[in-house]
């Protein structure tokens, strides 16, 4: 069933809140854009009546974005007045303006309906208003109605959800960006029709388009070129004033006689000054070729006829100081609007751009789990199946009268070869092909065995030189002090030492081979080379601890603490990107309402992955958990909140998701080098160690430790003093993100950044001055 424009009309029940105010947009003088040195919208006018259609025309570039944007309040002016409504632009005016951005500005997750009604809820439609809305929209816009998600839906059709979204909340004042673009001329037809109904209740249409002459059914046209208004004022009067027969010619025939004027008046000016400026009677005589060439240029180098430098400057402290005068008095108006509606709609939102991703979703929420059960399985063991050579030449003891003298000896054992007996103890020792060790035999020299390790089929060889047994019992027995003798009863050990763990474990299973040698020959006195103490059961943690016990918080920690911070800049970055987050500021949504409905989202994120990674932790991976619980949800939560405000910094800070990531990356691999999670942080050089006991991340590793492997608790010293620690930075952070999650449109560089490359340009410049100076040649 097709509804026509009048049917559509029917259901709105647009009330016009407006008093009898004759302008319902009152623009004068006013300066603006992107670049705040260089405002591209300069000395611009415009008056929009109320019940009207203004159509703003203008080429390619000539700044019509910009200044709707302007007239949002999406973008700070520099310099003029915007009224709406009588008020300057603010986030109060949201809900009695519909706002159709030129770009789609929406979320390609979730189904039209559903993203409908989340700008519903922003706009403050209730719940069934909305129902009945949003039918009546999709109907009049002709848009399908099976669920299918925007990403399916066809570019003309998501441009008419995007409309139908400026339309929802019968606003007062309509601001269309080239809302017929991508639409059938019929369709287009029915718009206008729509919007010539919405006018006569008392709505008012400011529109752009390309499709110049469709404005003629407006009733007044503004033309714009390079960030100025050039003539504005009903359709028909400004044709015949021109006379043309079109709107595209009357804008023509208006930039050719601009730009005649400004040549005559150059020349003149150059030739005689006194000169009078001859009429201009045919304005054909510059050429069109020659205007879209100017225009072309004036948008390609962004200059104005405001390019003057000393003026911009002065334009620059007077916005500064009116900056300054409004943030005081906005100071004092500023109230903290917090609609638990709209937090829940923009958490809600949230959920469906993951959920348009279930495998993504599923592992996200499994991720800590999957890296704890990594790190478990591949840190902290011993490297096994080592290749390891032993070459022995001893030729032992077997003088009877020597080995009597050797008292702990068993007697009777006949001769003593203690390099037989080392060989034969290491292969015991590592006869699985788990073991330690893989002992080769097929090595007879000790050249052999060294080329082999610098091939990398060995990581080391242990010789045992002719005279051993000799030479050790001579140095022990016989007390010999002679050089050759002590020489005799040492073995020498190469190694490949290019991986520090595996050199170590051999070192130490030689060392433990020795022991037990020696521990088997001398049966009657076991333990007689045992160290003179004994390791006590620890008073915390294991005898024998294992690597995962230590490592298991400090993943935890870092996945709570970088997820969040992932997640929030690259979101952020990218909903910029898109456009969804001037549009979501345009329905007069707060920036706290923002912040907390991202805060919730990720939150339950987190939520579910403690949900999963607690007892897969405790039961699944038996990692000790002496203490209570909840200081380690608590601290794990808090350091989620603390990533999630550093990535809202980030997402501010970056223009594009790839910055935002690399930002991301950076924080993360400090964090995760520095906080002690993988390794002590006692390792590190004491002057660090000093400074990373005070970052956030440390402190919760610290906490999580102390809790699960010593069972301690706030009443603890260390941790109530590192909860004081994460929770300060928090604050300061979430403070941070307040403040810099600002509602207009955020600058294309960081201001430190600018203040950086200024200091640079300056130096440059300095620096040619002075070589110039020096390349002077002398006289
Ligand atoms: N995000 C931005 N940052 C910096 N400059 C911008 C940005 N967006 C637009 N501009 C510049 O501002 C000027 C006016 O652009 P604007 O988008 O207002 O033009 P427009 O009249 O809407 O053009 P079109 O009809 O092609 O959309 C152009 O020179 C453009 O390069």
């Amino acid at each position: 069933m097709s509804i026509n424009s009048n049917e559509f009309q029917s259901e709105s029940e647009t009330q016009p809140t407006l008093q009898d105010e004759e302008h319902v947009i009152k623009i004068e003088n006013l300066f603006g854009g992107y670049d705040q040195r260089k405002p591209f919208i300069h000395n611009l006018n415009l008056k929009v009546k109320k019940g009207e259609i203004y159509s703003l025309l203008g080429p390619s570039a000539a700044g019509k974005t910009t200044l709707l944007k302007l007239i949002l309040g999406l973008l700070i002016k520099m310099k003029g007045k915007i009224s709406i409504f009588g008020e300057e632009p603010s986030l109060s005016l949201g809900p009695k303006i519909g706002y159709m951005p030129q770009d789609l500005s929406l979320y390609e997750q979730g189904t039209a309906q559903q993203v409908l009604r989340f700008f519903a809820t922003l706009n403050g439609v209730d719940k069934a208003k909305t129902n009945s809305r949003i039918k009546t929209l999709m109907e009049f816009l002709q848009l399908p109605k099976t669920g299918r998600s925007m990403s399916q839906l066809s570019g003309g059709q998501r441009r008419r959800v995007s409309l139908a979204i400026a339309l929802l909340h019968e606003p007062d004042l309509l601001i269309l960006d080239e809302p017929t673009v991508g639409v059938d001329p019929l369709l287009r037809q029915k718009i206008w029709g729509l919007m010539r109904s919405l006018t006569k209740k008392g709505v008012t249409v400011i529109i752009t388009t390309h499709y110049i002459e469709e404005a003629i059914d407006g009733d007044a046209v503004g033309f714009i070129r390079n960030g100025t208004i050039i003539e504005e004022g009903k359709p028909y009067d400004l044709m015949k004033k021109h006379k043309c027969n079109t709107l595209e010619d009357t804008f023509l025939a208006l930039c050719k006689k601009k730009d005649k004027g400004i040549l005559v008046r150059e020349q003149s000016e150059n030739e005689d000054a006194n000169e009078l400026v001859p009429e201009l009677e045919d304005p054909q005589s510059v050429s069109e070729k020659e205007i879209l060439q100017k225009d072309k240029e004036s948008s390609d180098s962004s200059t104005t006829d405001f390019s003057d430098q000393e003026r911009s400057k002065d334009l620059i402290s007077e916005y500064e100081k009116k900056n300054k005068d409004s943030k005081n008095k906005k100071k004092r108006k500023m109230k903290l609007r917090l609609d638990p509606k709209k937090i829940w709609a923009i958490t809600k939102i949230k959920y469906q751009v993951f959920i348009a991703y279930k495998i993504i979703l599923l592992f996200s929420i499994a991720l800590p789990t999957l890296l704890v059960l990594a790190s478990s399985v591949a840190f902290g063991k011993s490297p096994h199946s080592l290749n390891f050579a032993i070459i022995t030449e001893d030729e032992g003891l077997v003088a009877p009268e020597m080995l009597s003298q050797i008292p702990l000896l068993k007697p009777n054992d006949g001769p003593l070869n203690l390099g037989d007996e080392f060989a034969k103890e290491l292969k015991t020792r590592n006869k699985n092909p788990s073991s330690i060790l893989q002992v080769k035999t097929e090595y007879k020299t000790i050249g052999s065995a060294r080329e082999a390790i610098e091939k990398g089929d060995l990581w080391g060889v242990l010789y045992i030189p002719k005279h051993f047994t000799f030479g050790l019992f001579l140095r022990f027995y016989a007390c010999s002090k002679n050089h050759t003798i002590i020489e005799w009863s040492i073995g020498d050990l190469y190694m490949d030492m290019s991986n520090a763990e595996i050199g170590l474990t051999i070192v130490e299973e030689i060392d433990n081979t020795f022991v037990a040698v020696g521990d088997r020959l001398l049966q009657n006195r076991k333990n007689q080379l045992q160290l003179p103490y004994n390791i006590e059961k620890p008073i915390y943690g294991k005898l024998h601890p294992k690597y995962k016990d230590f490592v298991t918080p400090g993943i935890m920690i870092m996945v709570g603490f970088s997820f969040p911070m992932f997640l929030g800049s690259i979101g952020m970055v990218r909903e910029a990107m898109l456009g969804v987050t001037s549009r979501i500021w345009a329905t007069g949504t707060g920036r706290f309402e923002v912040v907390l409905g991202t805060v919730t989202a990720i939150t339950l994120l987190l939520l579910l992955q403690l949900a999963v990674l607690f007892p897969s932790v405790i039961y699944g991976f038996k990692v000790p958990m002496e203490g209570n619980i909840f200081y380690v949800l608590l601290d794990i939560f808090s350091l989620g909140l603390f990533g999630q405000s550093l990535g809202a910094l980030i997402g501010f800070l970056a223009t594009h998701e790839f910055q935002a990531m690399i930002y991301a990356f950076l924080l993360f691999f400090i964090n995760y080098s520095l906080a002690g999670s993988v390794w002590p942080a006692l390792a590190q050089p004491q002057w660090l160690y000093k400074i990373t006991q005070f970052l956030p991340t440390s402190r919760a590793v610290l906490i999580s430790r102390s809790v699960m492997s010593k069972g301690w608790g706030f009443k603890h010293q260390q941790v109530w003093f590192s909860f004081v620690i994460v929770f300060l930075w928090l604050i300061i952070f979430v403070l941070l993100t307040g403040i810099f999650t600002k509602t207009t449109i955020k600058p294309k560089t960081p201001w430190f950044w600018e203040k950086w490359f200024q200091m640079g340009k300056k130096k440059k410049k300095k620096k040619k001055f002075d070589n110039q100076l020096i390349n002077q040649p002398i006289n």
